[in-house]
Parts: structure tokens; sequence; C-alpha cells
């Protein structure tokens, strides 16, 4: 009898176009047989009963900091996997900027790899950035194997990563273009920004919501617009980052209609929490761009819902502890601790909340992120010879985030307390347990 590294039996398989029963059998960390439940003759080293569970295709990230190397105070690659594997990740793309130096050049891809390489318990891949001045570096760095670009429009938050005006903008989207690559964008006016964020603070207006008002939704159009006009001239395909409202997403729909390569994310917290919650919670829930009052929450369901979405990233971006402290809202870090808890927010507003199916929540976690970043069909789905990546649910358990849940670094995030619906049991990468609800497991 065969003996397999990995079977799963009689488990419920959830892909982005049917629901079925089946017993999956996996092998050098490649799903081998995938047959109706009860027909698979065969052992395996680690063997799963996955009855009452639904398998999904594991959740691949495409935007996260995880800060390392340079400000492993702040996260880094160890408890940041640990964190995805506990939420179902078991593929991220980990962002050019928090990490100390950026990583802009092939040294520091090169380093940061290395990293991540030793590091990581779940597959990843690294992003290059996109500043002032290293026009010349994005070849090497294409070179090296990055997912893609990242530019900032506005100022970035750290020192070390500047953002792009419409010279280094246009000139790295020639380049870009010529190494058929894609680039992402932090899509904020910073003129807007700065001029709204400077007359709150002359004017004494300081409140949790003079800072959403100061990063208006109309600062996010005009990026938008701008770096659309850019992808038309210039051919580059673009990704535009956390979007926090429909209004952006209409125009998007708009400029793919008329021919622009263009994919659109949102992020858990703007589908989770909204100007109301923030205000309550405060500082751990302060991003940019910045939560938004509860219709446009219900719009962006609307949206998500409608298709008018391409994926749902976390943008995990946590900083110490004591810079999300401040005298007001205006100097806290801006950046949500979330990476782990976006399978649960779309499981418990999703699914359960507004009826999104399960085959449309594979799509947004794991089949679009695969598919435009050129890793499908090897990631992003469960059929036979693609990569064992897999997280296991029990969606009708249910559980309040505690804060010893977290595998972060620091302990914070704004979800904590919150009550969700759907569980984690199991996560699988390439064939190996790295997370099991039960023991707790989460390393290799
Ligand atoms: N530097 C950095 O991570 N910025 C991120 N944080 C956030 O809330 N939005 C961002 O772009
Ligand atoms: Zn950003
Ligand atoms: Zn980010």
């Amino acid at each position: 009898m065969k003996i397999y590294q990995l079977i799963i039996h009689s488990v419920t398989v959830v892909t982005d176009s049917s629901i079925f029963e089946a017993d999956i059998a996996v092998e050098e960390g490649k799903i081998v047989e995938l047959t109706e439940v009860g027909i698979l003759d065969a052992k395996a080293k680690t063997m799963i009963n996955g009855s009452g569970l639904h398998l999904f295709p594991g959740v691949i990230d495409v935007h996260l900091h995880f800060n390392e190397p340079g400000r492993t105070a702040w996260e880094g690659f160890e408890t940041g996997s640990a964190s995805l594997a506990a939420g179902g990740v078991t593929t991220f793309f980990d962002m050019p900027l928090n990490s100390n130096p950026p990583t802009i050049n092939r040294v520091e891809y090169d380093k940061k790899n290395e990293l991540a390489k030793q590091k990581s318990i779940v597959d990843y891949r690294l992003w290059g950035g996109l500043v002032p001045n290293n026009l010349d570096d994005l070849q090497d760095l294409d070179e090296a194997g990055v997912i893609g670009f990242k530019a900032f429009m506005s100022a970035s938050g750290t020192d070390d990563f500047v953002f792009s005006e419409d010279d280094t903008l246009l000139n790295g989207m020639k380049k870009i273009a010529e190494l058929d690559g894609i680039l992402a964008v932090h899509a904020e006016s910073n003129k807007m920004v700065n001029e709204l964020s400077q007359k709150a603070l002359e004017e004494g207006r300081t409140s949790v919501r003079d800072y959403s008002e100061a990063r208006p939704i109309e600062s996010e159009l005009e990026a938008v617009e701008r770096i659309l006009r850019f992808a038309e001239q210039t051919g580059c395909r673009i990704h535009i980052c956390h979007v926090s409202s429909r209004k952006v997403i209409k125009r998007i729909l708009q400029a793919k209609r008329a021919g622009i390569d263009v994919t659109v994310e949102t992020c858990p917290h703007y589908l989770y929490f909204s100007l109301d919650e923030f205000e309550k919670i405060g500082e751990l829930a302060k991003c940019a761009p910045p939560l938004r009052p509860r219709d446009e929450v219900d719009e962006l369901w609307q949206a998500l819902k409608a298709g008018e979405i391409d994926l749902v990233s976390s943008d995990h971006s946590p900083s110490l502890p004591e810079l999300k402290k401040g005298e007001t809202i205006f100097d806290v870090w801006g950046g949500i601790s979330g990476c782990q808890s976006t399978l649960n927010v779309l499981l418990t507003e999703g699914y359960h909340k507004r009826n999104l199916a399960l085959t449309d929540m594979v799509r947004l976690l794991s089949v679009q992120p695969a598919k435009r970043f050129k890793l499908y069909p090897e990631k992003g789905t469960i059929q036979i010879g693609a990569d064992a990546d897999f997280v296991l649910v029990d969606l009708n358990e249910e559980f309040t985030l505690k804060t010893e849940d977290l595998k972060y670094r620091h302990s914070i995030s704004p979800y904590v307390g919150e009550k969700f619906k759907g569980k984690v049991k199991y996560t699988i990468s390439r064939g190996v347990v790295v997370y099991d609800d039960k023991s707790d497991v989460s390393n290799r």
C-alpha cells in the first residue's frame, strides 16, 4: 500500500467554482490524489480526519509588512509567519518598506530573502521598491525575483522609503512595463493630505474624525486618477492597494473597461470597522487611508459581493507598542496589526452575515492573488499537481479573539475582543502542518 506524506479524509473542498466532498493525498508538497470519499486506498505519515471541516486553498496575502531586517523589534518573519499560519495564510508577499534599509536594490533583496528563507514557516515572495533614484536597480530586482514593485504617492510613514513624484512614477512605470512587471501603489494625494492635515493641526482639530477627514476619499480619487493616466501612457500593469471606498472602486472599474490593466484590493479593516469603531478603539485602529463612515463600509461590501474588487489583503503594518500612542491621533503610527484575522473577518462578516459565497471568498483570498501575480495554478487552487497549501476550517465554531491568541511580536490588534464565527483548525503549507488548533504547533 502507498504511504503518502499527508492524507485528509472526508473533507468538504471549496474552490472558486465548486464545493464537493473528497479524500485528498499529498506527496512531496503537491496534491497527488483527489478522489471521491472512501476510494483512496493508501496510508500517510500524517492523517487528518476532515469530516465536518471545510478545506480551502491557503490564503495568499499579497500585502503586508514584516519589518525585517532593521525593524525586527516591530515584527519579523518568525512571529509574522506564525501569525499567518494561525490565520490560514500559506503565502505572503512582503512589502519593501518598514524593513530598514528598504528593499530597493539587489543587495537589500538578497539580505531580506536570506532571512525570510531561514525563518518563515509559510511560502513568501518579496516586493521591490520604486523610489526616487533607483531606476537602475529595477532590472536587478526583477531578475532577483521580486513579485512586483511598490511606490507611494504620499509620505510613507518612514523616512527611509521616499514617496514618488510624477516623474519618478512615469519613468519607473516605463521601465517596469519593459520588464513586464507590475506596480502596486499606495494611492493618496500627498498634496491634499498634507494641506488638510496641516490645516487641521493649525486649527487644533485633532480628533479621530478630524484625522479621517484630513485624508478624504477625494485624495484617493485624485491619486488613482493620475496613476490610471500614467498606466494608460506607459502600458504598465498596476495594482491599487488598500482602497477604502466604493467610489474609488467605481473609477477603477471604468478604467478596466477602457482596457487598462489594473487590479484593486481592499483590506479586512475597511470591511470590518467604520469611523464609529475608530472613534471607540482609537490609536490601534489608525491606518492610511483611514477608516470610513458606516455607509462606506456597507458600500464596500456591495462592491465585494458584486465582483468589483479583485482581492483582499491585510496590509498588516505593526509597530512598537509605544508608537501606537501619541498626544493626538496625528502623532500615532499609521498601520493596523491584522494579518491573523483576514479569513475570520471574511467568514464572519462576509459568509455568515452577508451571504458572501464561499466560492467567492476563495476567489478573493486565493485564486485572484495567485492569478494576478502569476502563481496560478501552482498556488491558489485545489487540484492535482498544485502545491498542498490548505486551510481547514470549522465554519460554525465561534470564538472571541483574545490577546493570548495573537502570534504577533506585540499582542496588540484592534480585533482583540471581537467575536468571530468560523475557526481555523489546521493550516498546511506544502503538505506540512504549520498550525494545529489543538496542539497549537506553529513550526515545522
Ligand atoms: N508605512 C506603512 O506601513 N504604511 C501603511 N500603514 C497604513 O496604515 N497604510 C500604509 O500604507
Ligand atoms: Zn499603503
Ligand atoms: Zn502597506
